[in-house]
């Protein structure tokens, strides 16, 4: 389902949904030739991300902690499956540690998949390695016997049945042997068939659900559009290291430049609710938001360039003229981690007040790194859940800013990533925006 949906898109995932009962019907074999076939057929092999982008953070989901443990003890891992290699290889690979391994080709013709496996011929290569190998240990599915041939190498042999995989407690996050920072894909649930059907029982509810937010967001000030959107699922938590009534009597004071408000990234709609939480419009100053995203967005927002001198000159201006709200990350991370506060903001004024921001959302993600941007905010109103938390943390001390402090603007930007990591409990990171799209897209980001 998850190659069906992010490779494919709804309606081929609608089509695998309705053939479910076909692939339980015709057997584990065919079942997944049927799967194989309506999620692969058509596609580009080179756009194919999903085995990497999208499929190891559900995989690593599901790996148990007592067979990683197993697993880890091994000095060499030759993994096997009947599912398509593509699927499997960068997780067991880059996530597992495996040395190698053996999974099914997929046929393409002129570059694209036709849908349909090639046959399982054991691998020449690793059977000789089981073959001279001294101590070759099998773990295996209860249900498979399409390895017989490379466990009939191992000197002993573990199945596991369902009762014994059930009872497995999950692998913990701290236990990955690569922390797991970024994913793409949509879905932010698992579709098994209850939580897939659900989704598609929603879709008609949540196309209308979305409109009502959308176009109060649009048309309504900002303090009646949150209460509608609250009142639809879209809820917001503020916490504040001052009260509201102290912000609202320093808005007023006669200033020569704005309070810039740096933000960690979670969504495009992050500056909104910045500006939610602080009860006063921002201005938002931004990388690589679509154009439809920026013409519907209730608080005004102005793109940067990535000249650093440009960028200087609009933040410069537009501080000038009020409060402004950024998002130094440059691009939005979903798991608890923060990448590189880019340091610019840090020298344009000594008035810089963190923001912590995440949120969960229930059933899509509202970020891409591969697909469509300007769906971004669609998806993230069409969730039936949204709940996003705000806390505007403590101004930075004069004696943490460049300009009084005669910190350098890396220092600032760091203690900054610190600040608001520790208020959300994430890890700093020195990942880039460049980093992100070269593992998730294979680009470099810059749209
Ligand atoms: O997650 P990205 O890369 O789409 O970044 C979000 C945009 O920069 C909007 O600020």
């Amino acid at each position: 389902m998850l190659v069906a949906f992010e490779a494919g898109g709804l309606l081929r995932a609608f089509i695998l949904f309705l053939l479910y009962p076909l692939v339980c019907l015709v057997g584990e074999e065919q079942g997944i030739n049927v799967m194989a076939f309506v999620s692969f057929a058509g596609i580009k092999r080179k756009k194919f991300m999903v085995g990497s982008s999208v499929l190891p953070k559900y995989f690593l989901e599901d790996v148990g902690d007592e067979s990683f443990d197993a697993v880890m003890k091994a000095k060499r891992k030759i993994a096997v499956s009947d599912m398509p290699r593509i699927m499997i290889e960068c997780f067991l690979k880059d996530y597992l540690r495996v040395d190698a391994v053996e999974g099914r080709e997929l046929k393409t013709v002129c570059g694209y998949f036709v849908g349909l496996m090639e046959g399982k011929n054991a691998n020449g290569v690793i059977l000789n390695e089981l073959r001279v190998g001294s101590h070759a240990i099998g773990i295996g599915s209860f249900n498979k016997s399409t390895d017989d041939q490379l466990f009939s190498y191992c000197k002993e042999i573990y199945w596991v049945n369902k009762a014994e995989k059930w009872n497995w407690k999950s692998l913990p996050r701290e236990k990955y042997p690569k922390p797991l920072i970024f994913h793409d894909g949509r879905l932010a649930f698992r579709p098994t068939l209850v939580a897939t059907l659900i989704m598609f029982m929603w879709l008609p509810l949540g196309v209308l659900v979305f409109l009502i937010r959308f176009i109060c967001g649009v048309l309504l000030p900002l303090n009646i559009s949150a209460i509608v959107s609250a009142s639809t699922g879209l809820s917001t938590t503020v916490s504040r290291a001052k009260p509201l009534s102290w912000i609202a009597s320093n808005k007023n004071d006669k200033k020569e430049s704005g309070v810039l408000y740096v933000c960690n990234h979670r969504t495009l709609l992050d500056p909104i609710f910045v500006a939610i939480a602080l009860m006063k419009p921002l201005v938002a100053v931004t990388y690589s938001v679509s154009r439809f995203s920026e013409v519907t967005s209730p608080i005004k927002v102005v793109r940067l360039t990535r000249d650093r001198e440009r960028d200087r000159k609009v933040m410069e201006q537009q501080l000038s003229q009020g409060d402004l709200v950024v998002c130094p990350e440059g691009t939005t991370c979903r798991e608890p981690y923060l990448l590189r506060f880019s340091p610019l903001f840090a020298e344009m004024t000594g008035d810089i007040v963190p923001v912590a921001v995440d949120l969960q959302v229930s059933m899509f993600y509202g970020t891409t790194a591969s697909g469509y941007k300007c769906l971004d905010s669609i998806f993230n109103l069409l969730n039936p859940f949204v709940i996003y938390s705000v806390k505007i943390l403590e101004k930075l001390p004069s004696s943490q800013t460049c300009i009084a402090g005669e910190k350098s603007r890396t220092e600032v930007a760091n203690h900054v990533q610190n600040q608001t990591a520790k208020a959300l409990g994430f890890e700093c990171t020195t990942l880039t925006r460049k980093d992100k799209y070269m593992i998730l897209a294979g680009n470099d980001g810059i749209i």
